[in-house]
């Protein structure tokens, strides 16, 4: 019997969904009109005197069950989604996003093509650069494996200002040297909007770190110049402000760019960082641009660097970013976490046995 009453009750429910379907949508079609007359007498669209008004008009005429409030807050989002169907659906989609641009961003560095579905690459390198002889040793083993990019930072944002700071201009000078000796292209930092146009003349990828990936300026500096940008997600950055974050290079007419996955902060202290492994298939859902992820900074950990590697190539990624230092004992920096020469190459011989690296399979989240 009870179910009898609920049936019908439902059947009620439905009727009512279906006339609040048509009226929505009715009402959306006369927003719509009243916005096309708008447009021609050059008015704003959105008007926020009618709509206190109308808000009015509910608080006045609820008899209830329904808090007046809460039709307030149904309605604003009526009013809402209503004027978002007036836009431009270019405006909002994102120059970044999937439904912008389905195809992937793809761009050669140095011979390496980023961002082709079933082609990694890897980017290795010094945590810091910290003289001549220790860029081109580990120059030397990068260039061995096969390798064609080449990190480390001239510029180092550390965490406390008394902690190495990096060599500056004299660094990137050194990268350089080194990049021409072993046919590498470099990849380091910049931290300071001013020292992007010269640092195009030494280096092949603007490198924006984590702690800089809302320092909208420099987004915009990055986004000026032909170079591309490797941007990391910032330490406690959502996938959206990622997102918006690389919309602010792109929007200045640099397409040329690489998000890179390093972590977020978590609770969790096993690890350095929380390594959202996630975020690369989701990335790639809602971006066209290349995903790469940062193994070291991301774990902190030397024994988790090959699996994460692993595991970000399963995913999905479009490369792998790991450190490498002739003696990590001895760093200036990531000494944890930094492998030495031999580490490096076993790291390499793994992965290349792995089956993950430059395999082409058409079933694989990055063939999207
Ligand atoms: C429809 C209009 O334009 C906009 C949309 C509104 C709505 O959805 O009801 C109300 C006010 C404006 O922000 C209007 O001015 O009446």
């Amino acid at each position: 019997m009870a179910n009898v009453q609920i049936e019908e009750l439902r059947k009620k429910l439905d009727e009512i969904n279906d006339n609040l379907l048509d009226l929505i949508n009715e009402r959306a079609e006369i927003v719509q009109q009243i916005g096309r007359v708008k447009k021609t007498q050059g008015m704003n669209r959105f008007d926020p005197v009618r709509e206190r008004k109308m808000l009015d008009m509910i608080s006045e005429k609820n008899e209830g069950p329904f808090e007046t409030s809460t039709l307030q807050h149904i309605f604003k989002e009526i009013f809402k989604a209503s004027l978002e169907l007036q836009e431009d659906d270019h405006r909002k989609a994102l120059l970044v996003s999937r439904k912008r641009q389905p195809e992937n961003t793809v761009f050669d560095i140095n011979g390496e093509t980023i961002g082709r579905s079933g082609t990694q690459t890897f980017i290795a390198g010094p945590c810091a650069v910290e003289s001549y002889e220790q860029v081109a040793e580990v120059a030397k083993a990068v260039k061995k494996q096969g390798l064609k990019l080449l990190r480390g930072g001239a510029f180092k944002p550390r965490t406390s200002p008394y902690d190495f700071q990096g060599l500056g201009e004299e660094g990137l000078k050194i990268l350089k040297k080194v990049a021409d000796e072993y046919d590498l292209a470099v990849i380091s930092e910049i931290v300071n909007p001013a020292d992007i146009e010269k640092a195009v003349d030494y280096i092949d990828v603007i490198q924006i770190g984590a702690r800089n990936m809302q320092n909208f300026e420099l987004l915009k500096a990055a986004g000026s110049v032909d170079k591309p940008v490797l941007l990391k997600r910032g330490l406690s950055a959502t996938i959206q402000e990622f997102i918006n974050a690389a919309e602010y290079i792109v929007s200045r007419g640099n397409n040329r760019v690489i998000l890179c996955e390093r972590g977020i902060r978590t609770y969790e202290k096993a690890t350095r960082n929380t390594l959202d492994i996630t975020s690369v298939p989701i990335l790639k859902q809602e971006t066209h641009l290349p995903v790469f992820v940062d193994v070291t900074h991301s774990t902190g950990r030397r024994d988790l660097l090959l699996p994460a590697a692993k595991a970000g190539l399963a995913i999905g990624a479009d490369g792998i970013m790991v450190e490498v230092h002739p003696d990590p004992a001895v760093a200036l920096s990531d000494s944890a976490q930094q492998l030495d020469i031999n580490q490096f190459n076993k790291f390499m011989d793994e992965i290349k046995n792995s089956g993950l690296y430059n395999k082409t399979d058409k079933t694989s989240p990055s063939t999207i």
